[in-house]
């Protein structure tokens, strides 16, 4: 069989590489080495094949455009397992099959489905490869697309390569296919993939196969089935913690500099806080991570972050220059992907919520001419542009406010957690736990509003425990109880400090009664004058809560009324709150940590409902 790239040296790779071949049959092997001649042969022969187009050298240089098809657009937490061996282990939370049943399915689908096309060899490291554990992946896929994007969201190529090959590194072997081969004859498609698809994760062999999608959190390997799925099993048993955080440093006029990671669910802000802009005068942000963080306690007892990526796959609707600037300036310098969005005759690309007013022509993420006035032709007038769950990929050293310490191994010591989520009631703008103990709790009974960055109906509330929902490897019981020890082990005073927010609370007209974006500055500001206990707080069933004059609001546009509905606790929502919880702590069973019922029951008291006495234990 034809191979082009430099054959590695590394006895399982080679081993496991023979078996895939075996299974599906591809007509090539290309071993990437992620340098730029590479990124441009792909490229040529993805504009070749109709898949991409490369998009106007003046204003995205070195940059492309894809659109998928209309059905590969997001996450398929439907079809995403974790196949434990035991599934008690899979817990409530998970789709779960037999190991040994879903690789017999799994073979029948991978048996010759790379027929026709070229298989790429991509090894690839999340973290630093001078990571006291380099944590070293082996993605092989028949998608040119996923190489290109796996080469900038992570260390993917030659240098990592040869750093496996020195120590004879493990590695997570992680199988993508898009599930199409191609008969002697047939002609491609642009966006091939299948209606079958499966992404599966083998957590106590560690382990990836993912079959029938293109769309990047179902192909790009590293990102959330490795860096989240399989890294969270690793950190449970290593005793370190995976988590679907971003990472900023905010430094105050004094200088004093915080280090704060926040988790909130996939569309819910994570992109947008960690590239902010402050609104109060004299505060900066840093960005070190927008998706994923790992946790790790230092030999100074401090609990430190890494951003395992080396780019961010974001959002594209409501990125603007408004908004958040930080990400166009990171994609005016090139070297970009950019998926369903629309295109613009000059060969630019837009979506909604990039400039206020719309283009009056382009070509809309479906292929449709589409008009600003009218939308598609043929289609209403009310469609968008842009997919809601269209994405730009972009290098994180383009970030023009991306920390210094991102490139440091060790990672930041954090001084803040902070949980969120989309409500749009009950959950106030900022509260603070009370300690280590309530902040899980808060964490714990997270919930959010869902969005179409996984596939399924939109706007359903539904609680998701740090934000990881879709994203725990393991029983979501014994992840927060994995919280619950990790603080009590630790010293209280070194531990960051737990807070909740939520940007999204909505007026009767349904309109958000926070500005947002970089107004949310004022919030990190109170954070962080909390950290350093310099600001008051009132102290309520739910946590300490900004006093009157608590948050910084000068110059800040708002109905003082709205304001305070945000800011304030709500005793009758949180009444209606409380036994939600008590439902969604029932599916636990008996594996539902003591400390999350001594704390709900707390709530329950607290709000005026009876303690829910019903655990099955
Ligand atoms: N109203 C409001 N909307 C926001 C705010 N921050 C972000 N958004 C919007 O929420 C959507 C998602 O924001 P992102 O920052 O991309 O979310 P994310 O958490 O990074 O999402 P994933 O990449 O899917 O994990 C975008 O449409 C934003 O414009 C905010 O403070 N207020
Ligand atoms: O993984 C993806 O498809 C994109 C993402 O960041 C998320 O959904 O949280
Ligand atoms: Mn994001």
């Amino acid at each position: 069989m034809p191979a082009t790239g430099q054959e590695p040296k590394h006895a399982k790779l080679l081993a496991w590489l023979d078996e895939v071949v075996e299974l599906t049959q591809p007509d090539a092997i290309h071993y990437c080495d992620g340098s730029d001649a590479e990124w441009d042969q792909l490229v040529d022969h993805l504009v070749e094949k109709g898949t991409v187009v490369r998009l106007n050298d003046e204003r995205k240089p070195n940059s492309i455009y894809t659109r998928t098809d209309p059905d590969d657009v997001a996450r398929v937490e439907d079809q995403t397992f974790i196949c434990s061996n035991d599934e008690r282990n899979a817990g409530p939370t998970n789709n779960w099959m037999n190991p040994d049943e879903m690789k017999r399915i799994m073979r029948g689908l991978y048996d010759g489905c790379m027929r026709g096309r070229t298989m790429y060899v991509m090894p690839f490291c999340m973290g630093h490869l001078d990571a006291a554990d380099p944590k070293f992946g082996v993605e092989v896929s028949d998608s040119a697309y996923v190489v290109l994007s796996m080469r900038i969201m992570t260390r993917m190529g030659a240098e990592t390569m040869a750093r496996m090959e020195e120590t004879e590194a493990d590695f997570v072997p992680c199988l993508h296919s898009v599930g199409m081969p191609l008969d002697e004859g047939q002609e491609d498609v642009p966006w091939p993939c299948s209606e079958e698809k499966y992404i599966v994760h083998f957590t106590d062999e560690r382990m990836i196969w993912s079959y029938g999608s293109g769309y990047g959190g179902n192909s790009l390997l590293g990102k959330k089935c490795y860096a989240l799925r399989i890294a969270s099993v690793m950190a449970r048993d290593e005793g370190w913690l995976a988590e679907h955080m971003l990472i900023l440093k905010l430094t105050s006029p004094e200088g004093r500099a915080y280090h704060v990671a926040a988790a909130f669910p996939s569309a819910c802000g994570k992109t947008n806080l960690a590239m902010l802009d402050p609104t109060v005068a004299g505060w900066t942000v840093e960005t070190l991570g927008d998706d994923i963080a790992w946790l790790r306690f230092g030999e100074d007892g401090r609990l430190y972050a890494t951003n395992p990526e080396t780019g961010f796959f974001g959002v594209a609707p409501g990125t603007g220059h408004d908004t958040n600037p930080n990400a166009m300036k990171s994609l005016e310098a090139g070297n970009s992907i950019f998926t369903n969005v629309g295109l613009t005759p000059d060969g630019d690309v837009w979506w909604e919520g990039m400039t206020k007013e719309k283009p009056e022509t382009l070509t809309d993420w479906k292929g449709r001419e589409w008009h600003g006035s009218t939308g598609p032709v043929g289609g209403r007038p009310d469609e968008k542009a842009a997919h809601p769950n269209s994405r730009f990929c972009t290098p994180i050293e383009q970030c023009p406010i991306l920390s210094d310490e991102y490139h440091n191994p060790e990672g930041v010591p954090l001084d803040a957690i902070i949980f969120g989520g989309r409500r749009e009631n009950t959950i106030p703008l900022v509260t603070q736990s009370r300690d280590w103990q309530h902040g899980v709790f808060m964490g714990a009974t997270c919930s959010s509003e869902t969005t179409a960055a996984a596939s399924g109906a939109v706007g359903v509330l539904r609680r998701d425990p740090m934000a990881m929902l879709p994203f725990i490897g393991y029983h979501v019981a014994d992840y927060i109880q994995h919280w619950i020890d990790l603080g009590k082990n630790a010293d209280p005073e070194k531990l960051p400090k737990i807070f909740y927010v939520n940007w999204f609370r909505r007026d009767a007209e349904h309109r958000f009664m926070w500005p947002g974006f970089g107004e949310n500055s004022r919030v990190l500001k109170w954070i962080a004058e909390r950290v350093d206990g310099k600001v008051d707080a009132v102290e309520t069933p739910i946590g300490y809560l900004p006093t009157d004059d608590g948050l910084d609001v000068e110059g800040l546009d708002i109905d003082p009324d709205d304001l305070h509905d945000v800011v304030t606790f709500q005793p009758q929502e949180w009444a209606d709150e409380a036994p939600r919880i008590g439902r969604w702590f029932d599916q636990f069973g008996w594996r539902l940590p003591r400390e999350m019922v001594d704390e709900l029951r707390r709530l329950e008291t607290a709000v005026g409902r009876r303690p829910s006495q019903d655990f099955r234990r």
